[in-house]
């Protein structure tokens, strides 16, 4: 099988590009080629299929072998692998994500090569019940959440998929592993969570780390930048557009008051590509 490896922000990705669908054994693929041990080391298998809807369609398996409804690294990897390898010649595309639609990607290329990808990433989703959350609020803003004792405050919001987002005041240096493993499986999510620990530095700046539903700490999260900026703009604490500053690297955020769609812009890259079994 041949792969490409790549990375958005350090949040990386083994990429097949060729097949027609998903295979049934995907699953238990990611699982294998994710591990960084015994396989060739990512956060998540990344397939590029064919779409009647769209120019390409993007499925995402986290490394535990969980599919994903949406991912925001990937999907800009995914518009640098189809334009960079010549597999579409235009500047403006659309991908099809099973969480968040069709969704239009804006390139930036030098030199015959994508530099950076303006992703429509489109509406925030706030209701609780449809995050999903088990509460009954729309939005759900600086709720209570219980975990091993202590209690912290999130506000819940789905990309597509579902995020919790939490202040503390230290992000950088936020103890991840103790926190985001007991939330990403606390009961108030009943599809499990991502969860962002942020820090708010100023009006057009935040310091975010997340913990991955499926993958654990990661070095970025697109749809975790996305979620970090909206709960802000919900919190009073930023604008609307805003750079999110991740372990990997800083990703733009924007939120339109004129059409409710946010758009995240970074880089993504190619590390090499290989074959395996
Ligand atoms: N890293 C991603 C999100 C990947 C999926 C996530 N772990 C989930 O299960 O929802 C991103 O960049 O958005």
């Amino acid at each position: 099988m041949e792969f490409t490896k790549m990375h958005g922000l350090g949040n990386d990705f083994v990429v097949i590009y060729g097949e027609q669908e998903l295979p049934a054994n995907a699953a238990e693929l990611a699982i294998k080629w994710c591990n960084r041990f015994f396989g060739i080391g990512a956060d998540g298998l990344v397939y590029i299929l064919p779409s009647d809807a769209a120019d390409f369609q993007m499925r995402i398996i986290n490394s535990d072998g969980t599919e994903a409804e949406q991912c925001g690294n990937a999907i800009r990897c995914v518009a640098k692998y189809v334009y960079d390898n010549g597999h579409i010649d235009r500047e403006e595309i659309t991908i099809l994500t099973i969480g968040a639609g069709v969704q239009p990607v804006q390139l930036t290329v030098k030199d015959d090569k994508v530099e950076t990808v303006r992703v429509d990433m489109g509406e925030p989703v706030l209701d609780g019940l449809k995050v999903p959350t088990t509460i009954d609020a729309n939005p759900v803003v600086n709720e209570p959440i219980e975990v091993g004792g202590s209690g912290f405050r999130f506000t819940a919001v789905s990309m597509g998929n579902p995020h919790c987002v939490i202040y503390v005041d230290d992000a950088v240096n936020f103890d991840l592993a103790a926190w985001g493993s007991k939330m990403e499986v606390h009961p108030l999510f009943p599809n499990k969570t991502n969860v962002e620990f942020a820090t708010v530095k100023d009006r057009r700046h935040v310091d975010m780390r997340v913990w991955e539903r499926g993958a654990g700490p990661t070095l970025a999260c697109g749809t975790g930048a996305c979620a970090t900026l909206v709960s802000s703009v919900l919190n009073g604490v930023t604008d609307r557009e805003a750079w999110i500053s991740l372990k990997g690297g800083d990703l733009y955020i924007e939120w339109s008051e004129a059409n409710n769609h946010v758009y995240m812009t970074g880089p993504a890259e190619i590390v090499y590509t290989g074959t395996t079994n």
